[in-house]
């Protein structure tokens, strides 16, 4: 009989007790905290005198307000200092494993837990952070929680939940030549709205998908938020595998991966095995039954940019920004206060848009491969002059493996900055801030508002090759048709 999706199988496996109130008592396997939204927390323990069930299943970062260029302490931002003593000092009297600058391992929290081998299939992983979506890509039931489930959590490893339903994406096809993930989930969200994943949990498939490599599939888990879903996930399977075999969880105490591809074979490549048996035995079975179907066909999917200020305001490079008198009648109003903030022209494309920052960095998009992707386009060219260019990696492991390539030097050479490891500029809680009306590219997942620091600031989300194109060019630009540079 068929057991269903992930989605049911990882929930029934992790499910303790039904409650009273309809939901659902389920156990963590991973809680996943940063300085931002866990004092609270904490403090909500402290007072009822509890402590924390599980540290060992907690794991901290500070991602959120560490400053990017200077992080000698104490940070030049008393607030920021304040959270970070905070966290310190919690992590240590609970004793929950801290990666903290300098360490190697700090960065953003979605970056850190995949690549350390702490997020993997079949697990329930939450954390104090709406993109907590992102673990999903590893076939992980992941979400993000409030301030009192985060007491929960860290009082009994549990939280109450509802069920969700499955809406299954499947993107079809293959993708172009510098279409990645980001121009997918931009289209998705495009296509079924801001709120459209409401009360869903979406499953995401397709030869389009699974063509991805695993930071792609994060990518794409971490903006399912952004399209009303708490949580997305894509089917475990051996791109999945074979990215979990170079990370620490099966490593041996020299470090020695299972894969043997390592400079000495070694970890434990018999726990692997079992692991990866039960992995194969949640993924969806292929006559699993889903609330709803949606198909997209990844062929068609070109870069994508948004010319607004919803994530789900996007269009396609060579497409005309719509006339708000076009668009169906619930979504005209937000569409015309967003195009007076971006002072954007319906009819026209968003090329030629001219562009004071770019940054390309947060944790959709700071990944290795992505920072790969983007010095391809930049190397042997230079940040135009009215551009304001930084590369913010998401962890500082993501940093030293792209010095070790050389692509730090590939950026600088080109104009760019290169940062310390964090959130930095996709949300402004540090000094990496837009000032007055300065309008963005950003590989960040968030065009809100005043979301980059400044309350007259203007994001335009896009992929890292896109954002690496717009600060070559100085406007925004379609990477596929930059004029040939000769590459040393
Ligand atoms: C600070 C945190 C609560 C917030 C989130 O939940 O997403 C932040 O990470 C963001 O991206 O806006
Ligand atoms: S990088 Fe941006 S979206 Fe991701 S956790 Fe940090 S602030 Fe939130």
């Amino acid at each position: 009989m068929s057991r269903g999706t992930l989605y049911d199988k990882v929930w029934d496996e992790h499910a303790v007790t039904e409650l009273p109130t309809g939901q659902t008592q389920l156990f963590v396997g991973l809680h996943l905290i940063h300085e931002v939204t866990s004092p609270q927390a904490f403090g909500m323990l402290g007072e009822r005198d509890l402590e924390v069930a599980y540290p060992e299943l907690t794991h901290a970062t500070v991602d959120h307000i560490v400053p990017t260029a200077d992080q000698s302490r104490p940070f030049g931002d008393d607030a920021a200092e304040e959270m970070m003593s905070e966290l310190e000092r919690n992590v240590r009297d609970s004793g929950i494993v801290f990666d903290d600058p300098g360490s190697g391992n700090q960065g953003i929290v979605h970056v850190i837990g995949p690549e350390q081998g702490l997020t993997q299939p079949g697990m329930t992983v939450v954390c104090g952070d709406s993109h907590t979506s992102t673990h999903g890509a590893f076939g992980a039931l992941a979400f993000g929680i409030g301030t009192s489930q985060i007491r929960d959590v860290l009082a009994t490893q549990t939280i109450a939940m509802e069920k969700k339903e499955v809406r299954k994406i499947e993107v079809t096809g293959e993708l172009g030549s510098h279409v990645g993930a980001k121009d997918v989930i931009l289209t998705i969200i495009r296509k079924l709205g801001v709120e459209g994943g409401v009360g869903y949990v979406y499953e995401y498939g397709g030869s389009a998908i699974e063509s991805l490599g695993m930071e792609g599939r994060m990518s794409i888990c971490n903006m399912s938020i952004e399209g009303g879903a708490r949580a997305g996930y894509v089917n475990p399977d051996e791109t999945t595998y074979d990215w979990l075999r170079e990370t620490d969880a099966f490593a041996d105490s020299e470090g020695r991966s299972p894969s043997g591809s390592r400079a000495k074979p070694g970890g434990d490549p018999e726990e692997f095995e079992r692991r990866k048996e039960y992995w194969e035995s949640i993924r969806s079975d292929s006559d699993a039954e889903y609330d709803d179907v949606v198909t997209i066909d990844g062929d068609e999917i070109e870069p994508v940019v948004t010319w607004g200020t919803t994530p789900g305001q996007g269009i396609g490079i060579s497409e005309p920004i719509p006339e708000p008198e076009d668009l169906p009648e619930d979504k005209q109003d937000t569409a015309r206060r967003s195009q007076e903030h971006m002072r954007v022209t319906p009819g026209e494309t968003m090329q030629g848009y001219d562009v004071d920052v770019a940054f390309l960095g947060s944790c959709t998009n700071a990944r290795l491969p992505d920072l790969r992707d983007a010095a391809e386009v930049v190397e042997g060219r230079e940040v135009d002059s009215s551009v304001r260019a930084m590369v913010v990696p998401g962890s500082e492991r993501v940093k030293a493996a792209a010095e070790d390539e050389g692509l730090d030097e590939v950026f600088t050479e080109a104009g760019f900055d290169w940062r310390g490891a964090g959130c930095s500029m996709c949300l402004g809680m540090n000094e990496d801030q837009l000032e007055g009306d300065e309008a963005c590219a950003s590989s960040s997942n968030r065009n809100f508002v005043g979301r980059q620091g400044s309350k007259e600031g203007r994001t335009v989300l896009m992929s890292p090759v896109m954002v690496a194109a717009a600060a070559v060019t100085g406007e925004v630009t379609d990477v596929r048709e930059l004029p040939e540079v000769a590459v040393r």
